[in-house]
């Protein structure tokens, strides 16, 4: 059944009706309060910036770009990222503190979907940056900070996935040398279709081993045993040193106790394009999708005129919380409600504030305001009533 066209609402946006909009409270909470303790500071950007500068830093499609006009004719975008208007900030406002730079965020972020399939075109996301540490300990802190957010936010059971960018440049440049081949290539692993990607390899003009070596990067995902496959299928020395770096971060990873819930996935490629170096993707419950990813992208803050290595995360909110509620089912009970008559109001009142000062939610409601008391009182936990009317309490008082 179509809707009439005055409850429709643009492609991509939804409504978060108050159960989701207070459980999303809850678990940003609880990943502020953890990412505060590790040092980071939050930081809130505006939500429209100028084209020109972080609507094309961002490196993300133009197509997924919400764009408009200001007064003067200038083209503004909607934020896609919060990565891009930190670098433009650390730049900028905090040009004079010294790096590196620990921030935090949780902002809605804005890309345009073209299609239906209930993809959202706003969400919100928890980020952080690290700007300014170019050690693999700057990697290996932000990947032990998403786990411990993801901990935090009540996700148990998660998964994250480690690759290089850099690998998968060096050996599609090593094989196919071609650019826009290996954009296509790129394309159908970020979308993670194996079968689409076998069925390009076998149209190449490439010899067989060529092929079979395009073909076996599949192979390369697991525990940090295939770093050896690696080795075997790129011998170019840029492949080599981002299997390096992958070792070097493994054992950092290792040695902080955070090993155990990783994978390495050399076919991780993002669908943004401004990342240099590990990159990283989290999966969580039975969800398809991941619901946070990250990475090094040491080239983005010299575009905006301050030169500076620096890595980050941004976990999705919404997909979080999709992952945790299939796990853990509706944790939080209804609100008490609170009943009561205009004879007794006095009385409901002090009990209302009574509990609500224990912390419990606690609804108000005049009966005479509820069209149907028996279906309304559904709703809530448990139910105190203060019906009496004046003239019972009067022959009581006799
Ligand atoms: N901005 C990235 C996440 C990220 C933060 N820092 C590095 N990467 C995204 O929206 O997917």
């Amino acid at each position: 059944m179509s809707l009439p066209l005055m409850f429709e609402k643009p492609l991509g946006m939804i409504d978060t009706l108050p159960a989701l909009y207070e459980r999303t409270g809850e678990v940003r909470r609880d990943i502020e309060c953890e990412v505060k303790s590790w040092g980071y500071r939050p930081i809130q950007t505006p939500s429209l910036e100028y084209y020109d500068t972080v609507g094309e830093a961002s490196a993300i499609l133009d197509q997924q770009l919400f764009k408009l006009m200001d007064r003067e004719g200038q083209t503004l975008v909607l934020r896609p990222d919060m990565t891009a208007p930190i670098a433009r900030v650390v730049s900028s406002s905090m040009q004079d503190e010294p790096l590196p730079i620990r921030l935090s965020y949780c902002s809605s972020l804005f890309r345009a979907q073209q299609r239906e399939g209930g993809r959202r075109s706003e969400f919100e996301q928890f980020g952080v940056e690290l700007v300014g540490d170019s050690t693999i300990n700057g990697d290996a802190e932000v990947i032990a900070l998403l786990q411990s957010s993801l901990r935090a936010s009540g996700l148990s059971n998660f998964r994250l996935a480690v690759g290089h960018i850099g690998f998968m440049n060096a050996l599609f440049a090593e094989i196919v040398a071609d650019e826009a081949i290996a954009n296509e290539l790129k394309r159908y692993l970020y979308e993670k279709n194996y079968v689409g990607y076998r069925q390009y390899v076998e149209r190449l003009d490439l010899t067989t081993s060529d092929k079979t070596r395009l073909n076996r990067v599949h192979q390369l995902r697991g525990s940090i045993e295939v770093l050896n496959r690696a080795k075997e299928i790129a011998h170019t020395r840029e492949a080599h040193e981002a299997i390096a770096e992958i070792e070097a971060l493994w054992k950092v990873l290792e040695t902080i106790g955070v090993s155990e819930y990783m994978q390495v996935d050399l076919n991780l490629v993002m669908h943004i394009d401004y990342y240099t170096g590990v990159v990283f993707e989290g999966y969580g419950g039975s969800l398809g999708f991941p619901l946070a990813s990250g990475g090094r992208y040491d080239e983005l803050l010299g575009k905006f005129g301050r030169p500076a290595s620096a890595t980050g995360f941004g976990i999705r909110l919404d997909r979080l919380i999709e992952a945790v509620n299939h796990l853990e089912g509706e944790r939080k009970a209804n609100p008490v409600l609170v009943l009561f008559c205009k004879e007794q109001q006095q009385e409901a009142m002090r009990e209302a504030h009574r509990r609500r000062k224990q912390g419990e939610a606690v609804v108000l409601q005049n009966i005479a305001g509820i069209p149907d008391v028996d279906a309304y009182i559904k709703r809530y936990s448990e139910v105190v009533s203060f019906l009496d009317t004046g003239s019972r309490r009067e022959k009581e008082d006799e």
